[in-house]
């Protein structure tokens, strides 16, 4: 009050707030009315309280302004602290970087798939799903998702965690996301009313610290503050602060008895790394802090039961295929060279999957980028897949191995025989305990993974490795470390042995891989195997880890190679074309298309990877002729570069794109043989249309084309002939495009009939054409209409009066149609069946017109 009765003395309080103030009954009232007219008064008013306030209270006043100084200071630590941050965590200093070099982390940081859901395990007794579901659900991109970064949201009973796990395989960019937030909080990218404040500690480093230390200390270790500058901020506000712990996988606690171990209850008091960290995680310090700890799977469970509550679970999966793109964006920089590299990855199904884990991403654009740089032709082959899972091996060992408690040596080949195992049960999960048969130390290796189950009231543990793929390459690895008797025996048990009877009648006897042909899950395998023979891999997995190949492993496969190339297993040629380009070895390539002489793959459509691989296996025998393929129009632009000479060309379905591809193609290439397209959907009005060579003569054959709203086909198949040197200047393109825009409609028989005509339109522009063979089931009134047409407009071919090379049939100046005529007066049979054939009624009719002349001959 005598603050008050100065302030009304001196004309700064006017009489009604002075009897507010003076009414109210405690002294904290008191203020709050004395408040209002200070913070209403102005300057004036409250320079006289100051001034008063000095007189009156100065231990008070003394008080007030070291709290107001040291808030100010530690603002000040903090904003610095925050600039610390953006100076050290911008950058990324790449496993290759040479001194001085660095990328920025927000130009390559791309946002990861993280999910907020345990892995569910297929059902047990569908070995099969199981194998094919964890294989791909590991890596697929299709699981229930969100983009974010980890979130302290409230879940839908309210609940918000004050420990968030953030799970993830190793090189799944735990740290990356770990330093990416850090980054974003000292930018001022995350929500402020969220955190004011982020300690980062990384396990790897703490594993370094002896001795007994504080939390705050442990904290003081990455940050530019002091210790009792972190204790003084973890004490002022300890709910805006989160902590991350990334890495607590690799930790490595040393107390042996952890009852004996002290209970640390304070930011500052000191005890043993194990204590002081228990204590954060438990919440005994801290407790209204929140944590963030990434872990790989093995260390999940222990963390679980350590992690103050409510905890939530989210995981890395990684990269899906959009984000894999992004990522060569962010990459390259360069919107050219990220494409090509981009497309080129795509294109192989084994490489595109394992892109998931960004740090493949990583290995495939720095190996691509050296070769761009070297100048390489992009088309001539990425490096082979082998090459790409013993570049992650290494880079996993290297850097993210820390303390292995094994030699390199004996973890490969245990992973290897565990991985064998499971190729031969056909089993992707272990249960624990014949994990830890085999592996003396699973939690320790980057390469596995751990599961938790549930089964009924348990839980189940199990490992797997990263993804089926890995599981192949481990297999092979340990197929190399193998004595040869040993190997050749493992080979040999997995060729199937059905096809060895088969085989057997052609393969050498001398030949010791006589036993067929590899059981289809064991192909990646054998693939991996003919990819670890190759020189520059061998040899820098010698360098790296001392492993050998031995040359009877490369002597073998190549052996079985040519034996199965020379005896033409037909269904076993795209998987030559993998062998051959995971062996990456250019004579032998020439080797073993010399023993094909021709590529016949007609009979089913290549896949964009098979295609890649025929390219490269092109590229290594320039003039090699003679092939039969079939795939999509995009794969025909892609390889036809390297098609020299003959070819006989199947596309699927047909579009507006395939026919634009397809004319470009014939426009460039004279030389071709044989084109068909073809339509498996039973919608289409077409199911087939043909070009084709055959005995001099250009053959246009187009093969069950039906209306949709009938179920018969009203043109079975239309043949033009003309002179083969006339092939290029046909104007296929108005064929395909006819054939596609009337395969295209599932319109009435109406727009069918005019899709039809447009077709017929199309002939006279084929110049040279000697014959035009049409075949209908039922000559109806149309038809006959269309075939006037024909004889009006292509009035050349019939009056050209020479004999065709090919026999009567294809007599220029003829017009012969050839059926089954009904002799009823009413209800005449109408449709072409064998049955109708047969029957009294129908007769064999062959009616001729030739010039005015007409001749029906009744048989
Ligand atoms: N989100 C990302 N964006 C771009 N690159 C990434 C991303 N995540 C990971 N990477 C790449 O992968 C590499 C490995 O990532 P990181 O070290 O974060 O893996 P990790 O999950 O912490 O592995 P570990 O468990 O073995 O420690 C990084 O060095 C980086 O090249």
């Amino acid at each position: 009050m005598p603050i008050a009765d100065e302030l009304r003395s001196g004309g700064m309080l006017a009489w009604e707030p002075y009897c507010e103030i003076r009414a109210a009954d405690t002294d904290q009232e008191k203020m709050r009315e004395l408040y209002k007219v200070l913070n209403s008064g102005g300057d004036k008013v409250k320079s006289a309280f100051y001034s008063q306030l000095v007189k009156q209270e100065p231990c008070l006043f003394e008080a007030l302004g070291s709290i107001a100084q040291t808030t100010e200071a530690l603002i000040e630590s903090l904003n610095k602290y925050k600039k610390w941050i953006q100076r050290e965590y911008q950058y990324v200093t790449e496993y290759n970087s040479l001194p001085g070099e660095y990328v920025l982390l927000s130009e390559r940081y791309t946002q990861p798939l993280i999910t907020m859901k345990h892995r569910e395990k297929k059902s047990k007794k569908k070995r099969c799903a199981l194998w094919e579901g964890v294989s791909s659900s590991s890596l697929s991109p299709g699981i229930t998702q969100t983009r974010t970064a980890p979130s302290w949201i409230a879940d839908n009973k309210g609940i918000s965690p004050r420990s968030v796990i953030l799970q993830g395989n190793s090189g799944n960019g735990k740290s990356f996301t770990a330093q990416k937030i850090m980054l974003d909080y000292a930018s001022g990218n995350i929500r402020r009313e969220e955190f004011d404040c982020l300690f980062h500690l990384k396990c790897k480093e703490l594993n370094l610290i002896s001795g007994e230390q504080s939390l705050a200390e442990l904290l003081s270790h990455n940050s530019n503050l002091a210790s009792d500058q972190i204790s003084q901020i973890l004490q002022k506000s300890p709910e805006k602060v989160l902590i991350l712990i990334d890495g607590f996988d690799e930790l490595r606690f040393s107390y042996s008895d952890p009852s004996s171990m002290p209970k640390l209850s304070h930011v500052s008091e000191k005890g043993p790394l194990e204590a002081s960290l228990k204590a954060l995680l438990k919440g005994h310090i801290l407790s209204e802090s929140f944590l963030l700890v990434t872990t790989r799977s093995t260390a999940t469970k222990t963390l679980g039961g350590l992690l103050k509550h409510p905890q939530r679970f989210t995981e890395i999966i990684g990269f899906s295929e959009k984000e894999v793109e992004e990522y060569f964006q962010r990459f390259f920089q360069n919107e050219d060279l990220s494409r090509k590299a981009f497309e080129c990855v795509k294109a192989n199904e084994t490489l595109i999957t394992a892109c998931s884990i960004p740090v493949i991403c990583w290995i495939i654009c720095t190996v691509m980028r050296e070769r761009f740089s070297d100048g390489a032709d992009v088309t001539s082959g990425l490096e082979t897949t082998t090459s790409i899972y013993v570049d992650f091996v290494s880079t996993l060992l290297e850097h993210h191995s820390q303390g292995l408690s094994q030699s390199v040596m004996i973890l490969l080949r245990s992973l290897g025989q565990l991985a064998e195992r499971g190729m031969l049960e056909k089993q992707v999960l272990f249960e624990e305990k014949s994990v830890c048969d085999t592996v003396s130390d699973p939690a320790g290796s980057p390469f596995l993974c751990k599961f938790l189950f549930k089964r009924r009231i348990r839980q189940e543990t199990m490992f797997s490795f990263m993804h089926l793929s890995f599981q192949e390459f481990f297999t092979a690895l340990y197929f190399i470390s193998l004595a040869e008797r040993d190997f050749l025996d493992k080979l040999t048990e997995r060729f199937h042995s059905q096809t060895q009877s088969y085989l057997d009648l052609y393969l050498d006897e001398k030949c010791p891989l006589k036993y067929g042909c590899p059981e289809p899950h064991f192909l990646p395998v054998i693939q991996f195997l003919c990819g670890l023979s190759n020189k520059e891999v061998s040899s820098s997995l010698k360098e790296t880890h001392n492993l050998s190949v031995p040359s009877f492993v490369q002597a073998q496969l190549e052996e079985w190679i040519l034996h199965v190339s020379s005896n033409r297993v037909y269904n076993f040629l795209p998987f030559i074309l993998h062998c051959l380009y995971e062996f990456h070895e250019k004579e032998f390539v020439q080797k073993a298309m010399e023993a094909w002489q021709e590529l016949d793959m007609s009979w089913d459509q290549l896949s964009r990877t098979d295609c890649w691989a025929l390219l490269y296996c092109l590229d290594c025998c320039p003039h090699f002729r003679n092939l039969k393929l079939n795939f999509a129009a995009a794969e025909l632009k892609m390889l036809q570069p390297k098609i020299v000479g003959g070819l006989q060309i199947a596309v699927k379905s047909i579009s507006a794109d395939t026919a634009h591809i397809l004319t470009d193609f014939l426009q460039s290439k004279g030389k071709w043989e044989e084109i068909s397209l073809r339509t498996d959907d039973s919608e289409s009005l077409c199911s087939s249309l043909r070009l084709f060579s055959f005995e001099g003569k250009l053959v246009l054959n187009v093969v069950r084309w039906c209306s949709s709203s009938q179920n018969e086909p009203s043109l079975s198949e239309i043949i033009l002939k003309c002179p083969h040197s006339k092939a290029s200047s046909i104007n296929v393109k108005s064929f395909l495009q006819a054939f596609h825009s009337v395969n295209s409609t599932t319109e009435e028989s109406a727009d069918f009939d005019r899709q039809v005509d447009a077709l017929l339109s199309q002939l006279p522009s084929v110049s040279g054409l000697s014959a035009i063979n049409l075949s209908v089931p039922v000559l109806t009134e149309a038809w006959a209409s269309r075939i006037l047409f024909l004889i009006l407009v292509l009035d050349w071919l019939f009056d050209a009066g020479s004999k065709g090379s090919d026999g009567a049939e294809w007599l220029p100046g003829l017009l012969m149609e050839e059926g089954i005529k009904c002799s009823k007066s009413s209800e005449r049979c109408t449709h072409h069946t064998k049955q109708i054939e047969e029957l009294s009624c129908n007769q064999r009719v062959t009616i001729e017109f030739c010039g005015e002349k007409c001749t029906e001959d009744v048989k």
